[in-house]
């Protein structure tokens, strides 16, 4: 069984518009102005047991509304969807206690009291056995190395202990489904690998499925083998990390160091990124590395090469750029 199934779910948000000016909003007390948002559009994928799977899109695309619908706060305008077997919006908690919502951008833990405090507060909400609570906090607090940091206030820590906390809460009633939008936001590198690897150790030892959003390319790299691009609502590409640099990044950076200084010339085979002393990078069409190669070998003398997939960010943008093309044509 799929643990996610979305079908054709779609969510239009009524906005009311308001007036300029005082005069306008006397009027607007009379008369409202409403405009309609599609948020999300039609929007049509599943999720296997166990797989970890990129959300993206670029700014107001309509993933954290999608995943809103998926953990059951929002109700669709339409469509369907079963998440681990149930309806989500119908939030019984039977489904309740089998996923987790994190949110970078929101604060689920008391702002007052210690972390440890909220863990014992999902103890008891979820009714975790107390060994296998004690087990799950202190491998998660051994993972994120926040041990020393429970018993303080939470507004107290800084905001990357405060999301290893937020991650800690909502993996300890052990979910089958884990929905991220943002963990690591805002967070440092090294709070960002901490994250990461949390999520990692976790889902090789729980077998854990895992729908993540995030801008940040790094931890798309590092967690998912799959990719799921949004855009003005609609799903514009699900497929394998792999396909997507494959058919989006048309061009590899092939980085050259000469036995001597690097010649002149080298735009007949793309375009020339640098070129400085013996060392020249070169972003060529991924048909014609092959071609450029042995043409560079056959006359030069090579100290060095290698050969790039361009950045994932580069390719992501390129997706979102080819989507709103054929969105803005249609
Ligand atoms: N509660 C709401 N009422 C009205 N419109 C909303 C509401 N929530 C979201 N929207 C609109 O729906 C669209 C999708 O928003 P959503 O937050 O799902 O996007 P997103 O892909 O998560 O964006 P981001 O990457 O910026 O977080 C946007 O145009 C947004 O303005």
């Amino acid at each position: 069984m799929a643990i996610i199934e979305a079908d054709g779910l779609t969510k239009t948000y009524r906005v009311f518009q308001k007036r300029e000016g005082v005069l306008g909003a006397i009027r607007g007390l009379y008369r409202r102005e409403y405009r309609e948002v599609r948020a999300v559009d039609e929007v049509r994928f599943r999720i296997e047991p166990g797989e970890m799977v990129a959300f993206l899109g670029p700014n107001g695309a309509g993933k954290t509304t999608t995943l809103k619908m998926l953990s059951g706060l929002v109700y669709p305008s339409g469509g369907d969807a079963r998440v681990l077997g149930f309806v989500p919006w119908e939030r019984t908690d039977a489904f309740r206690r089998q996923f987790a919502l994190v949110m970078g951008q929101k604060n689920q833990l008391w702002w007052d009291l210690p972390a440890a405090d909220s863990f014992q507060l999902h103890r008891e909400i979820y009714s975790i056995p107390a060994d296998q609570f004690r087990k799950t906090l202190g491998e998660l607090t051994e993972i994120l190395d926040v041990g020393k940091l429970t018993r303080q206030a939470v507004r107290e820590l800084s905001l990357g202990e405060r999301m290893k906390m937020e991650l800690i809460a909502a993996l300890l009633h052990s979910p089958r489904l884990l929905l991220l939008d943002e963990p690591t936001i805002g967070l440092d590198v090294v709070a960002q690998g901490a994250i990461q690897k949390c999520l990692l150790d976790y889902h090789e030892s729980r077998g854990v499925t895992m729908l993540l959003t995030s801008h940040y390319m790094r931890d798309v790299e590092a967690l998912c083998d799959r990719v799921l691009v949004i855009n003005q609502g609609r799903v514009v590409y699900d497929g394998d990390l792999s396909g997507i640099i494959e058919k989006f990044g048309e061009r590899k950076l092939v980085k050259l160091q000469f036995a001597g200084p690097a010649p002149e010339g080298l735009e007949q085979f793309g375009e020339v990124v640098r070129r400085e002393g013996p060392f020249a990078e070169i972003k060529v069409d991924r048909s014609a590395v092959a071609a450029m190669l042995g043409a560079v070998l056959d006359r030069h003398e090579i100290a060095d090469v290698s050969v790039e997939d361009p950045p994932l960010e580069e390719v992501i943008a390129r997706v979102f750029e080819e989507a709103k093309l054929s969105h803005d044509a249609a």
